[in-house]
């Protein structure tokens, strides 16, 4: 499949001019790019047209940032009918419809609720607003529908090696971007505080170490770290913030998902096919480097109900197009940034903890070969 954009016909609009203006709004979440809030009809506005768009239906809004170099929606939307939709299933994907959000007046709702969080909101955040833009997004909410609903989101990221990292990396392109990140900011986190390596996702199966850790990432209020696991961090932006002590069925469950889905590794063997060669080694302009980028910056929602009737949701979001001219020359500087610095050799001053899987591999292969060396001294061989 051509991951090039052919001409799509405009979007399927959702609500007149006026639907938004009757809502009530509060904020559930923000990325680099985008806000995203819950809407709300009031009583008072039972049984107009905006009731009926929005009541019950699960979905929140999602608008976009002031002063970012991201597409319009109108691209984003064309973007993934066409290029990210047909690679997954329908059932694991966050669903979305553009809705014309009717003028200047609810931007500006929008924004007074904003500038009355700006106090707790993320420090580098704090201060950005909401476009204004012609379209905002309806999106699938994926928190939870029933008070003991287990819910959780990440940021899977680089599930497979940058192909331009050094042959003697000792870390993948997450995690040295992550030491990177630490390196540079010491006290973004607590120095206790270990990164989830994206490659314990791949061998959830296999390996008890990995669940361990991923598990203790994810819900870390339940699942007490190990000897060999690592402690949770936000460094996949995991967490569960409203979700209660899972039960014993939905821990079960979640360890279950985990160890046979089948989205994880569709979503890696996607970014590989889509990129061979890396940010050093790619064109700017292929499509396919773009879309291996688009994919390794998504988020990963997960619900597992309480009723253990039901089945476990995992869905992707944030699949939105990058601009690759805007940012080709990030990508190059930092994969050049992660390579000259000895991040992904783990060789940074002074060393930043990470526990990548690559790192663990190494140990125990260096460790085997100890032992074979003792065994063959032994022998006199
Ligand atoms: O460069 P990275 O790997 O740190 O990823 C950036 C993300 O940082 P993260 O490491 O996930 O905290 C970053 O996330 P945050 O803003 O830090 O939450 C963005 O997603 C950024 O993409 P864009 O500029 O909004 O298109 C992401 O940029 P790219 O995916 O385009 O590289
Ligand atoms: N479908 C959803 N259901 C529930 N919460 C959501 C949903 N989509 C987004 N959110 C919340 O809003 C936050 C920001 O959303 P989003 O990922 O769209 O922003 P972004 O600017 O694209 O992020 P990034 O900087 O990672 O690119 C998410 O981290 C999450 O907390």
């Amino acid at each position: 499949m051509s991951p090039t954009v052919p001409f799509v016909s405009p979007p399927k609009l959702l609500g007149p001019f006026s639907a938004l203006e009757d809502c009530d709004f509060s904020f559930v979440g923000e990325g680099a790019s985008n806000v995203v809030f819950e809407v709300r009809v009031p009583p008072s506005k039972r049984g107009s047209i905006s009731s009926k768009l929005f009541e019950g239906t699960g979905n929140l809004l999602r608008v976009p940032k002031a002063g970012t170099k991201a597409y319009s929606y109108e691209d984003l939307h064309a973007y993934w009918e066409t290029v990210v939709k047909p690679l997954f299933e329908p059932q694991n994907l966050v669903q979305h419809q553009l809705i014309l959000l009717g003028g200047e007046a609810v931007i500006r709702r929008l924004n007074s609720i904003l500038e009355k969080e700006d106090a707790t909101r993320r420090a580098d955040f704090r201060g950005s607003r909401v476009a204004m833009a012609k379209y905002g997004m309806l999106i699938e909410d994926m928190r939870q529908r029933h008070p003991d609903d287990l819910t959780f989101e990440f940021k899977p990221k680089w599930l497979a090696q940058s192909p331009s990292a050094p042959p003697t990396a000792t870390r993948c392109r997450n995690c040295a971007r992550e030491a990177l990140k630490r390196h540079a900011n010491p006290d973004r986190q607590p120095k206790s505080s270990a990164i989830l390596c994206p490659l314990d996702f791949r061998t959830c199966a296999t390996s008890p170490i990995s669940l361990a850790n991923v598990l203790n990432h994810l819900t870390p209020r339940v699942h007490k770290p190990t000897a060999n696991a690592h402690p949770p961090s936000v460094s996949l932006n995991g967490h569960s913030p409203a979700s209660p002590r899972p039960t014993p069925s939905q821990s079960a469950r979640l360890r279950h998902w985990l160890q046979t889905n089948t989205l994880l590794p569709r979503l890696r063997q996607a970014q590989l096919a889509n990129d061979g060669l890396g940010p050093l080694g790619a064109d700017a302009s292929d499509p396919h480097f773009q879309l291996a980028m688009t994919l390794r910056d998504c988020t990963c929602f997960v619900r597992v109900p309480a009723n253990p009737e039901l089945p476990i949701e995992a869905k992707l979001a944030d699949l939105d197009k990058k601009n690759w001219m805007a940012k080709m020359e990030y990508w190059r500087a930092m994969e050049q940034k992660l390579i000259e610095g000895g991040y992904y050799e783990g060789k940074e001053v002074p060393r930043m903890e990470t526990g990548c899987v690559l790192e663990r591999e190494r140990g125990w292969m260096k460790g085997i070969g100890e032992q074979v060396k003792e065994v063959k001294d032994d022998d006199g061989v």
